[in-house]
């Protein structure tokens, strides 16, 4: 049997990286995990509990109590907290302002970094993993590691494309929570956003989501064809 492929996918909000790993992983027949939704599960188990989410000590302590689980089939990913559906809560505004904090707290980190490489470890053909420090950190080893990236202005557009007219979307206020959250997470001193020296920039700005997929996927066959 072939060795499983490990895929890491990093790079900042709005770049593409749920949509393009989903596709890929699917076209691929690989797992595929999300593990900005881990952080933001955290979150929202941390909101809902009443923990102050800019006080590290006790987010640091609370760490390791909610049970959380990611179904790694892309056509149909799940996230659950302690057995709850957790996909709609942890989209909330309340949480993408909170989670960045949570995020950088080390014992946060650590519970799921755990988490990400037993999935990793666990998924029969490979695996897609998306995040901020995958290539870096969680799978230093991965087969393939690309570092998405867009300029902010594209990127907010993106997101507010996704509100479907829902929120009154005001599009220097999305740049804006994007490029603080950029910072928060960039400046971070435990395992911060940042490129791995051999990650594969892929600028997706004037590029088609399919021309990212595109893209990826002949990246992954030419290392695949390689070893
Ligand atoms: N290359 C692209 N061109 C245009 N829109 C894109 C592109 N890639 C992703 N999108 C759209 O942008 C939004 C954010 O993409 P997403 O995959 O959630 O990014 P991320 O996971 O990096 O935050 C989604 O609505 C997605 O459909
Ligand atoms: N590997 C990761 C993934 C996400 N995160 C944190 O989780 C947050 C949410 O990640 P996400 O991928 O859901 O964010 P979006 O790009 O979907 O907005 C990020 O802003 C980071 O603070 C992280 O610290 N490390």
């Amino acid at each position: 049997m072939e060795t499983p492929v490990i895929v890491a996918i990093d790079g900042p909000s709005g770049t593409g990286k749920s949509s393009t790993s989903k596709a890929v992983a699917a076209k691929l027949g690989l797992s595929y995990l999300d593990t900005g939704a881990q952080y933001r599960a955290m979150t929202w188990w941390m909101l809902s509990n009443g923990i102050d989410v800019d006080n590290a000590a006790e987010v640091a302590t609370a760490a390791d109590k909610p049970t959380i689980v990611s179904g790694t089939d892309p056509s149909a990913p799940t996230i659950t907290v302690d057995g709850t559906d957790a996909a709609g809560p942890i989209r909330t505004q309340e949480v993408t302002a909170a989670v960045s904090a949570v995020s950088a707290v080390p014992e946060v980190r650590a519970r799921l970094v755990e988490l990400q490489r037993s999935a990793a470890a666990a998924a029969p053909n490979g695996i897609v993993v998306e995040g901020r420090d995958i290539g870096t950190t969680v799978l230093p080893d991965a087969t393939v590691k690309i570092f998405l990236t867009a300029s902010a202005q594209a990127r907010a557009a993106r997101r507010n494309g996704e509100l479907n007219g829902k929120e009154a979307a005001d599009l220097a206020a999305t740049q804006a929570a994007l490029v603080k959250r950029d910072a928060a997470d960039s400046g971070r001193k435990t395992s911060p956003l940042a490129k791995a020296d051999d990650a594969i920039e892929v600028d997706t700005t004037d590029l088609t989501l399919d021309q990212v997929i595109e893209c990826i996927v002949t990246l992954i066959e030419e290392k695949r064809a390689a070893r």
